[in-house]
C-alpha cells in the first residue's frame, strides 16, 4: 500500500512471499500481490476439522481481482458503510463539513450530496467498499482501516487519502483467557513459547481476520498455529473449546472482560480507526475525480482541525497592545494556533474615548481548556468567553500535497 500508510501498516512488507514452508496449516507464497485466501482456508481445514464447516459458511471471498479498466461513467462513487457502528458516525462526520447525505429512505442504498453535483453515495458493507473499490466499481470509500487492511491487502491502488476521521477508534489485537494454562501468560513470546503447542497439537486462534492473522503469526515467528474463522461473538470461542485465542477487534474492552479474556503485550496486529480512502486509477484517471477529492479532504482537515479545538475571547487590562501580547505569551498554553490576536476595547469615560483594555482571542485545544483559562486569569485576564470551532482552512492542506505525490502528480 502506498503513501499515508500509518506507521504501524508499514511495518508489513508488502508480499506475503516469505511464509516459510515449513509453517504447518498456513498458505504457501502466492505468485501475485493478492493471497489466495481459498487456498489458504483449504490447507486449515484439511487438519482442523472443526473449522471446515465455519469456513464454509463464512462467506469470505477470495481476494478481489484487481480491476483492468476504468469503466467510463459520469458520477464519482462514494461507499459508505451501509449499517454496523460506522454507518452514522460516516454520515454525521459529512454532515459536519456540510456535505448533507440525502437518502430518501434507509433501505435505499444510493444517494445524492447536493453540495457535489458530481458525486454519488453507494451504502455498501464495509469489506465491500475495499472490494469495489479494488473493482472499479468505487472510486473513493470510508472504512476502518482494519477492513481496509484485510480486505486491500496492500493492494497498490488503494490510496489512504486522510487516515485518522476520528471515529471507529479501535484495534486489532489477540486475546487469551484469563484462566486455566493461559493464567500466567501475559505476553506473545510467552504465549509462543508454551510447552502445549505442536505441530500435532497446533495453538487454535479464532479471527474474522483470515489475512491478517495468518500475517502477523509468521511476523512473528509463531509456527505452530491454526486457524479458524466465524463472522462473530468470536470472544465465545475459547470457552467454547474451539479455540486456544482470538484476534479480534478491540475498544472499550469489555467484551473481552465479560468473556474471561485478556490482551497480552506485543499481540496488537494494528491500531485502526475511520480512513477516507481512494482508488489511485479513478484518481488519475476518472474525470471530476481528484477535484472531488481535494473538496472532501479540504472540508474533513478544517473541520477535524476544529473539531479539537475552541476559540478564547478575554479581556485583559493593558497599556499597549504589545504589553498585553507580552504577558499573554509569557504562558505556555496561550501561544493559539500563530499567536494571540489582540485588540483594543475602546470605552467612552466623560466623553473621551479611551482604551483600557484589550481583548484577546485564541485557539485552545480542547484538552488544555481549564489549564489555559487558569493560565489566562494568572495574567489578569477577564470575562473568559469559550465558543467551538466549525473551520480551520489553513493555507494548505498537508495531505492534499502528500497524495499528490504519491499521484506522481
Ligand atoms: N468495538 C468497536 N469499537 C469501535 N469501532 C469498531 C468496533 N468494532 C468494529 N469497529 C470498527 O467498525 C467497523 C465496522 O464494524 P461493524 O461491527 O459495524 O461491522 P462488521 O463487524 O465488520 O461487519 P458485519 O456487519 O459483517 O459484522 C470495523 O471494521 C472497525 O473499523
Ligand atoms: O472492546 P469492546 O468495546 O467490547 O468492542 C469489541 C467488540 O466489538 C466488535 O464486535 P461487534 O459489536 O461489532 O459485534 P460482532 O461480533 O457481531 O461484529 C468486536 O468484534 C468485538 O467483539
Ligand atoms: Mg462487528
Amino acid at each position: 500500500m502506498s503513501l499515508l500508510l500509518p506507521t504501524n501498516l508499514q511495518q508489513y512488507p508488502s508480499s506475503s512471499s516469505s511464509f516459510p514452508s515449513s509453517t504447518p496449516l498456513l498458505s504457501p507464497p502466492p505468485s501475485t500481490a493478492f493471497i489466495p485466501r481459498r487456498r489458504c482456508l483449504r490447507l486449515v481445514t484439511s487438519c482442523v476439522s472443526t473449522v471446515q464447516s465455519s469456513v464454509a459458511t463464512n462467506g469470505s471471498s477470495p481476494a478481489p481481482a484487481p480491476a483492468a479498466v476504468v469503466v467510463e461513467r459520469d458520477q464519482i462513487r462514494l461507499g459508505l458503510p451501509s449499517k454496523g457502528r460506522m454507518a452514522a458516525d460516516a454520515i454525521d462526520l459529512l454532515k459536519d463539513c456540510q456535505l448533507f447525505v440525502k437518502q430518501v429512505n434507509p433501505r435505499q442504498y444510493v444517494a445524492q450530496i447536493p453540495q457535489l453535483p458530481n458525486t454519488e453515495v453507494w451504502f455498501q458493507r464495509p469489506k465491500d467498499i475495499v472490494r469495489k473499490l479494488l473493482s472499479g466499481d468505487l472510486d473513493l470509500g470510508i472504512v476502518g482501516l482494519d477492513t481496509l487492511s484485510e480486505y486491500g491487502q496492500e493492494n497498490e491502488d488503494l490510496i489512504i487519502v486522510h487516515e485518522a476521521l476520528n471515529f471507529g477508534d479501535c484495534h486489532l489485537s489477540i486475546a487469551i483467557p484469563n484462566y486455566g494454562i493461559f493464567e500466567n501468560i501475559n505476553s506473545l513470546k510467552e504465549l509462543a513459547q508454551m510447552p502445549q503447542w505442536s505441530e500435532e497439537r497446533p495453538l487454535r486462534l479464532a479471527t474474522g481476520f483470515t489475512y491478517l492473522g495468518p500475517k502477523f503469526m509468521k511476523e512473528n515467528g509463531i509456527k505452530h498455529v491454526v486457524f479458524s474463522t466465524a463472522d462473530g461473538a468470536l470472544e465465545a470461542a475459547p470457552a467454547m473449546g474451539i479455540a486456544d485465542a482470538i484476534l479480534d477487534l478491540v475498544s472499550s474492552g469489555t467484551t473481552l472482560k465479560e468473556n474471561n479474556l485478556k490482551e497480552i503485550e506485543g499481540g496488537v496486529v494494528l491500531e485502526s480507526q475511520a480512513a477516507l480512502v481512494a482508488s489511485r486509477r479513478a484518481l488519475t484517471e476518472r474525470k471530476g475525480a481528484l477535484n472531488t477529492v481535494h473538496e472532501i479532504l479540504e472540508r474533513l482537515e478544517a473541520h477535524l482541525k476544529a473539531d479539537g479545538q475552541f476559540t478564547v475571547v478575554a479581556n485583559m487590562r493593558g497599556n499597549s497592545a504589545q504589553e498585553v501580547a507580552e504577558r499573554v505569551l509569557s504562558q505556555p498554553s496561550l501561544s493559539g494556533l500563530q499567536g494571540p490576536t489582540i485588540s483594543p476595547v475602546y470605552c467612552t469615560q466623560n466623553g473621551k474615548v479611551s482604551v483600557d483594555y484589550y481583548a484577546i482571542v485564541i485557539c485552545v485545544p480542547k484538552k488544555a481548556l481549564y489549564e489555559s483559562v487558569k493560565q489566562l486569569r494568572a495574567v489578569g485576564g477577564s470575562g473568559v468567553l469559550v465558543s467551538p470551532l466549525t473551520y480551520i482552512f489553513d493555507e494548505d492542506t498537508p495531505r492534499w500535497g502528500q497524495l499528490l505525490r504519491n499521484l506522481g502528480l
